[in-house]
């Protein structure tokens, strides 16, 4: 039976075509499981650098590009383009076997040797060399072939590296970013190599016939070496099975994630089972959210027959995250009734559903912060104590109701790690008056904070005599959860093989709430993964985002510390921008001018993204942009609907992205925040916390952006600008 592969950038390249175009594909690829090779009017070209490279009609003006080894009845789909590009494209290019990872590379032969007559020639110049501590037996191990080590051997720098990105193979680029990115050797293999050996079915590896960098060759032995090499080619080429799931695929071309997990996605989310809490972390925009999703698809997968719908919860932090995973899911299970074994809806919700069921009524919620912080005033002034309303209010969160404290001689004795300020007995006992009177006045109001809620129905699935409501529990953006939402997660599911599936990143902290997840009874040592490959942002927005936390300390959620070390970006593009201006106006002038070169660039209105750190700030942008006749919305509560520049604060920003992003606003007592800050007297501790929560949210904002990222403030800029370059 025929088998078909699409290269990635084959759907790339479809999702750009217009309608009668794509249409047209369609028509050419649809009866593939008919056809032999001859039947596809499969064409070939004169002095080819491959001969299994052939080309083909799709209309007048485009044409396809595939490669169809003569043996053998697999194909694989690599380009659609204008006919001449199409056969440029074609006649330069040649496929190989990677000779470690043995799946299937291109390379532009022509462009590869003019390079590396290029290269040698600027060494010449000096002895610098990128990769001279690694040696030959190295390079070879990780599947550099003969014929570029040359090449590699004459690099001088990352520059020279990055502008060969797009001629190099692949996986032998992957290789050598690795590499010059600081890695050892070891770790490379682990995560480059090994990875995708590991994806490699058995049956696959067994069947190739490969000669170590050179052609896939065909062989008595091994007739249809093709399909064995793109079953090993996971992240760059997917298999398709018939018909039904090619038409699947072109209906949606624009959502890769879908179908193009990279090896160490998928090992995460494919693993078919871990023995207990597993973890992804990783740095924005490395697919954590991705993983999670496809997770709950593989678990849903598993389930056995005769699962009830809603077996499995996949959760997040806010209601806005958690309808954008619905939307994700959607995508992702077109089935319906797979779909319905998963139940989307984020923490807090659900802890109020569980606790209004059990109460036969809806609770009273107080969710406003400042009325919260009013009431401790209230309380400090009626009991005399000398403690700040804000003081108070941090620890009833991150010290009674993080520990789940519920009498004085609990409070009395427990460790208070995090806070700064030490207590002894006295002040703890007029701590613990002030609490009580707090949640007294909310007791008799019959009112409820949200983390009382979680509290509470984590206590009520504990007293049910074990029962609990889901078999799996898949958790995104963890590290904004609170301890008392971490229980009542870990409430949700009876502890066992992938009872719950946790992905997150701590350096995108912006709630303050830290755990460990050890202690609350969710060990993950063993069973925790990170991804280094960032999908969203251009190394430069990368880059320059991540100096913003340079000699920043960050705890990863497991009584570790975390690190940004290793992370890059699939692509290149221009620097981030910076502007400072001398007035408020002058600023959102320069705002407007930018956000209207974007949109003359073709950039939709939609795709461009405001961020700021207080919401009157962005209502005075839409006006700004809207006097200039560029229509904008200010995000809310719930999703926004229509056409219209995004603005939104940077909390709101979070799991959102844009191909252009403005962060305005960075100014001296705006980033960070002034009464966001605890003050440095009151609790030193909180105040280096709060400072960094700042610090995450303005990260945060900067790497939402895909293609172009702006900051810009007045006055004085923030402090936070110092650790970048700016202009
Ligand atoms: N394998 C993939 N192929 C193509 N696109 C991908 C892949 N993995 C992730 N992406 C895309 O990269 C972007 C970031 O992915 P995702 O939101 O899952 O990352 P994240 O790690 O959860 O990010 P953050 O922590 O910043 O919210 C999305 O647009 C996603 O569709």
């Amino acid at each position: 039976m025929a088998t078909l592969g699409i290269h990635k950038d084959f759907l790339m390249e479809f999702a750009r075509l217009e309608k009668p175009v794509q249409k047209r594909v369609q028509e050419t690829f649809d009866k593939f499981e008919e056809h032999r090779h001859a039947g596809l009017h499969l064409e070939k070209l004169e002095n080819p650098r491959d001969p299994r490279i052939r080309t083909i009609r799709i209309n007048k003006f485009m044409r396809g590009v595939v490669l169809a080894p003569e043996s053998g009845d697999s194909f694989l789909l690599l380009k659609v383009m204008p006919h001449d590009d199409a056969i440029a494209w074609a006649l330069k290019h040649r496929a190989t076997v990677n000779s470690a990872t043995q799946g299937i590379e291109l390379r532009n032969d022509v462009a590869l040797e003019r390079a590396t007559a290029g290269v040698r020639q600027l060494a010449a110049e000096g002895d610098r060399r990128l990769f001279k501590k690694v040696g030959d037996k190295d390079l070879v191990r990780l599947g550099i072939d003969a014929d570029l080590l040359p090449l590699v051997r004459h690099l001088t720098d990352e520059a020279h590296l990055d502008a060969l990105q797009k001629i190099l193979p692949e996986q032998q680029y992957d290789v050598l970013a690795g590499l010059a990115a600081g890695m050892t050797p070891e770790d490379v293999w682990r995560e480059v190599v090994a990875v995708q050996l590991e994806h490699a079915s058995p049956s696959a590896s067994q069947e190739v016939n490969v000669v170590p960098g050179g052609d896939l060759s065909p062989s008595p032995a091994a007739p249809d070496d093709l399909s064995a090499a793109m079953a090993r080619s996971q992240g760059r080429i997917a298999l398709v099975t018939g018909p039904d799931e090619l038409m699947e695929i072109l209906e949606r071309p624009f959502d890769a994630w879908r179908i193009f997990l990279h090896p160490s996605q998928q090992r995460v989310a494919y693993r078919p089972s871990y023995k207990g809490p597993a973890r992804v972390v990783g740095g924005p925009g490395t697919g954590k959210t991705v993983v999670a999703l496809h997770r709950a698809l593989h678990l849903a997968r598993q389930l056995p027959a005769g699962a009830t719908d809603e077996s499995i919860l996949l959760t997040t932090y806010t209601r806005d995250l958690a309808a954008d995973l619905r939307r994700s899911l959607e995508l992702l299970i077109p089935d319906p009734a797979l779909r319905a074994k998963i139940r989307v809806v984020n923490v807090d919700a659900l802890a109020h559903q569980l606790v209004r069921e059990d109460r036969g009524a809806p609770l009273a919620l107080v969710t406003d912060h400042k009325e919260i912080i009013a009431r401790w005033a209230r309380i400090a002034r009626r009991t005399g104590i000398d403690f700040t309303d804000v003081f108070l209010d941090q620890e009833w969160r991150q010290v009674v109701l993080a520990q789940d404290l519920r009498t004085p001689e609990a409070y009395l004795k427990a460790s208070r790690t995090g806070r700064g300020t030490a207590l002894g007995p006295l002040k703890r006992a007029q701590i613990w008056r002030a609490v009580e009177a707090f949640t007294k006045e909310l007791v008799l109001a019959q009112e409820w904070t949200f983390l009382q809620v979680c509290a509470e129905a984590a206590r009520l699935l504990d007293t049910k005599g074990g029962e609990r409501p889901y078999r799996h529990v898949v958790i995104d953006e963890a590290q904004d959860l609170h301890p008392a939402q971490w229980r009542l997660l870990r409430a949700l599911v009876a502890p066992g093989p992938d009872d719950l599936f946790i992905a997150g990143d701590p350096y995108q902290r912006i709630y303050g709430n830290k755990v460990s997840l050890r202690s609350l009874g969710i060990p993950v040592t063993g069973r925790s993964t990170r991804l280094r490959i960032n999908y969203r942002t251009t190394q430069e927005i990368l880059a320059w985002s991540t100096a913003l936390l340079t000699g920043e300390t960050v705890d990863d959620m497991d009584e570790g510390t975390e690190s940004l070390n290793g992370y890059r970006s699939a692509f290149h593009g221009a620097a981030p921008r910076t502007s400072g201006a001398e007035d408020k106006l002058a600023e959102l002038a320069g705002l407007v001018d930018q956000v209207r070169d974007w949109t003359r660039a073709g950039i939709a209105p939609q795709e461009i993204g405001i961020a700021v750190r207080y919401t009157q700030l962005g209502k005075e942008i839409r006006q700004a942009l809207e006097q200039s006749g560029m229509p904008a919305v200010v995000l809310g509560g719930g999703s926004a609907a229509g056409d219209g520049i995004r603005i939104g604060t940077m909390h709101r920003m979070k799991g959102l992205e844009f191909r252009c992003v403005a962060v305005a606003g960075v100014k001296d007592g705006t980033v960070p925040l002034r009464n966001a800050v605890t003050a440095e007297e009151t609790d030193a501790q909180q105040h280096s916390e709060d400072l960094l929560g700042e610090l995450s949210l303005l990260f945060v904002a900067c790497t939402r952006a895909r293609e172009a990222l702006r900051v810009s403030w007045h006055g004085k800029p923030s402090p936070f600008l110092a650790a970048v370059p700016t202009e």
